[in-house]
């Protein structure tokens, strides 16, 4: 819900904050330009008396004297029949030059204040203002939510690039966009006198004015009582006119004064709310507080790339999305489908199933396991479907749904049928749709069917659980769905190592590039060769590609040891007996061709910052590890701890990683084998080095395990053992981002 509300008004407001923040960060450095410009050192003890009597002497026909909010005084004069004003320097009185405001700046506030179109402009700002706080507010929400309250607020990110460095601005910026939205939308609010007007009345035209002589501009007592720094205006008399008075501002008021005594005459100070209007103008313009204009102006120039980046994350998410037709509300629906999916497959299973019972008369209502409501009144069942995550753990549709469901104690219940999405290769095998199971029944929820689950996204299992849907509902149901895999593209084999023959493990690293360089017409290929851009999809070290082997309709998913900014997608790959997809892959000969996707996996790759990381593989685990360490071109302290067979055989990587040791991409390479005279294993040597390792840890150090499942619990035991001493668990940091792992 508050998701779709942040991306609509994003969208809608797409045109009318970016105006207003670029043109609000241009404008935002004029106070501190004047402010360079200003002469204010040492004014405080000048009064404005002084400063006029100063002025006299070389302005004999000065009108008006102003004080902008950065200090600078200008003088408004008339001379040989014509007008000017000049800067001046306020302790010596000299003129500095001639003022004038900039044309360019003009017309920038203009389109700030009314993107140029007088009245309807200003309707506009204000509302541009108004949906910028929504979007600054919504968005702070969201990410509360999406990282586990705000106490967890600065904890490392996860998704996307793109979402990444949504986030990572919009956390940045967010004081400063608040401000300048509010600010903004108040002072509309007084424009429009949607809020009381905050202008004092003006004080009335003295009437005992003494009508003398004019006095000397410099002995006039009330002018002697005001320094230089309070004052904003001081409109001179008309001359000749004696009946005239000086009018002048300050900071705390306004009021006139008799050009013969010089005494000030009727004078009236601001009320309340014209201070409040005048804090609130400074704190918006940054007049008179230049640095906070500049902050501002910065976080306002994050708007553009937030909008952007904005757009490409609601664009991936809506071309990969399901569209569910017929949708019935919540709380109208005799059936719910709660979906639980990382990569979008289990929707198109859902979908199918929301269509099946929306035939067959259901009220169906479809939602994401995070949208769980706390109550479906007309609800007779339920059904859960859902895929399972990293190592057993819940996909991101559901990665709310269990705390959900814990705070929710008195939902009415009816029968729940939970269908899991895994992959057998993994041995938690639909291990979080066992836990929302698990979980269901523990609160009482009654089964319309036991769990059941489908391996590899089979639509024959699909389709038998549909038979049983059928069964117990009394309804004729197909259940037909074929899933459809990303678009692939076709990749040509351009290098490939061996490695491991005669230790019995045959590893390669295979490097594959586009046929064609980029794109596929002629103009694209030049401009590719022109723009040194490889036509590879773009994807980072840490992804999966996925591979279809010929004769096979399911992928092998494989990390990737490269980014698309490398110019060759690269995999480190070992063959298994028996492997379709791994022997295929190690029969493929230079020039051969595959067909592969792209499937993100965020959630492993390390956090950005400077803290040290510690990598930790084995055998082809190592592959995302070195596309880690090709990219360390920050030379951020990394550790990496790989173990393999036989150094002579299946040292994978050797000559790279040396390279990277060498040009301190990488810091610290502790290799370890096990077909050696003097064994050993990763987790041994990590024992070995767990002192080291715990004040790495101590110093926020990020630890990515990628490798097979018994080293990866290994790992884990050994240190749950070194860190026990710091009163922390490998649990602990997990959940504050800081252990990864890509376990196969
Ligand atoms: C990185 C990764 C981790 C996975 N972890 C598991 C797992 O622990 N257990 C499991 O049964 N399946 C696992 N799977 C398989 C997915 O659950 C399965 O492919 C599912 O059909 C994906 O559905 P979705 O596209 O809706 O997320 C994993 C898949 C990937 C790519």
């Amino acid at each position: 819900m508050l998701r779709k509300f942040h991306s609509w008004s994003g969208l809608m407001a797409a045109l009318l904050v970016v105006l207003l923040s670029i043109t609000g960060a241009v404008l935002s450095v004029n106070p501190f330009l004047e402010r360079t410009q200003a002469k204010v050192a040492g004014t405080s003890s000048i009064s404005v008396a002084e400063l006029t009597g100063k002025i006299a002497s070389r302005y004999p026909g000065a009108e008006q004297i102003q004080r902008t909010p950065s200090g600078s005084i200008i003088v408004y004069f008339t001379a040989d029949g014509q007008t000017g004003a000049d800067l001046i320097n306020p302790i010596t009185g000299k003129t500095i030059g001639t003022y004038s405001t900039s044309p360019i700046m003009v017309w920038v506030k203009n389109l700030h204040r009314s993107y140029l179109l007088d009245t309807p402009g200003r309707v506009g700002a204000g509302i541009g203002a108004f949906l910028m706080l929504l979007l600054t507010f919504s968005g702070a929400f969201m990410l509360a939510n999406r990282l586990g309250g705000w106490r967890h607020i600065l904890r490392p990110l996860q998704g996307s690039f793109k979402q990444r460095l949504h986030c990572q601005v919009g956390r940045v910026a967010v004081l400063g966009l608040l401000l300048s939205a509010s600010t903004g939308l108040y002072m509309s609010a007084v424009t429009f006198e949607l809020i009381p007007p905050h202008q004092s009345a003006e004080p009335a035209f003295p009437e005992n004015v003494k009508g003398g002589v004019p006095a000397s501009v410099d002995t006039l007592p009330a002018l002697k009582a005001i320094s230089v720094t309070e004052i904003r205006e001081l409109i001179y008399p008309y001359p000749q006119d004696q009946s005239d008075v000086y009018s002048i501002t300050t900071d705390q008021g306004r009021g006139f004064i008799d050009q013969a005594t010089g005494e000030l005459l009727s004078y009236q100070p601001y009320g309340s709310k014209q201070n409040i209007y005048e804090f609130i103008y400074k704190l918006h313009t940054g007049e008179g507080l230049w640095w906070l204009g500049l902050l501002v102006g910065l976080s306002a120039l994050t708007v553009p790339l937030m909008t952007w980046t904005g757009i490409q994350v609601w664009w991936s998410r809506k071309k990969s999305a399901t569209t569910i037709k017929n949708n019935t509300a919540a709380r109208l629906a005799d059936t719910v489908i709660l979906v639980g999916s990382e990569s979008n497959s289990t929707w198109g299973f859902a979908k199918t199933l929301h269509d099946a019972l929306h035939l067959a008369g259901y009220l169906v209502h479809t939602t994401a396991m995070n949208s769980l409501a706390s109550n479906y009144p007309h609800a007779k069942r339920l059904f859960i479907l859902t895929s399972t995550y990293g190592d057993g753990d819940a996909p991101a549709s559901a990665s709310q749904f269990m705390a959900r469901l814990e705070k929710i104690t008195d939902m009415r219940q009816f029968p729940v049928a939970v269908l899991g999405f895994g992959d057998r290769q993994f041995p938690q095998f639909c291990q979080f749709a066992k836990d929302v199971e698990a979980a269901l029944t523990a609160k009482g929820w009654p089964q319309l069917l036991p769990l059941d689950t489908i391996n590899r996204q089979s639509p024959q299992a699909y389709a038998r659980w549909g038979e049983a849907i059928s069964k117990v509902l009394d309804s004729e149901l197909t259940l037909v769905h074929t899933p459809v895999h990303p678009r692939s593209s076709t990749l040509v084999l351009v290098e490939r190592v061996d490695y491991g023959m005669e230790v019995q493990a045959p590893t390669s690293v295979l490097r594959f590039k586009t046929p064609k360089g980029y794109g596929k017409g002629l103009l694209s290929r030049l401009l590719g060769h022109f723009l040194r851009r490889s036509g590879l999809p773009h994807f980072e070290a840490g992804d999966l590609v996925g591979i279809l082997a010929p004769g096979t309709s399911v992928p092998r998913f494989y990390s990737l040891a490269s980014a698309s900014k490398d110019g060759v997608l690269e995999i480190c790959v070992r063959q298994h007996p028996g492997g379709l997809c791994s022997g295929f892959l190690h029969a493929l000969s230079l020039g051969d061709i595959i067909e592969a996707f792209i499937q993100p996996n965020p959630s492993f790759r390390p956090a950005a910052g400077k803290a040290p990381i510690v990598l930790i593989g084995a055998g082809t685990g190592i592959g995302p590890l070195v596309g880690f360490i090709r990219n360390n071109k920050a030379h951020h302290p990394i550790h990496l701890y790989w173990g393999g067979r036989c150094p002579e055989s299946d040292f994978l990587y050797e000559a790279e990683l040396n390279i990277y040791l060498k040009d301190k991409r990488l810091t610290e390479l502790i290799a370890v084998f096990s077909r050696v005279s003097e064994r050993s294993y990763v987790q041994d040597k990590i024992i070995v080095d767990g002192a080291e390792l715990r004040r790495l840890i101590e110093k926020d150090a990020q630890i990515l395990v990628c490798g097979g499942r018994n080293m990866a619990g290994s790992v884990t035991a050994a240190l749950n053992d070194i860190i026990a001493p710091l009163g922390i668990d490998v649990l602990t940091l997990k959940a504050q981002g800081r252990y990864r792992e890509d376990v196969y």
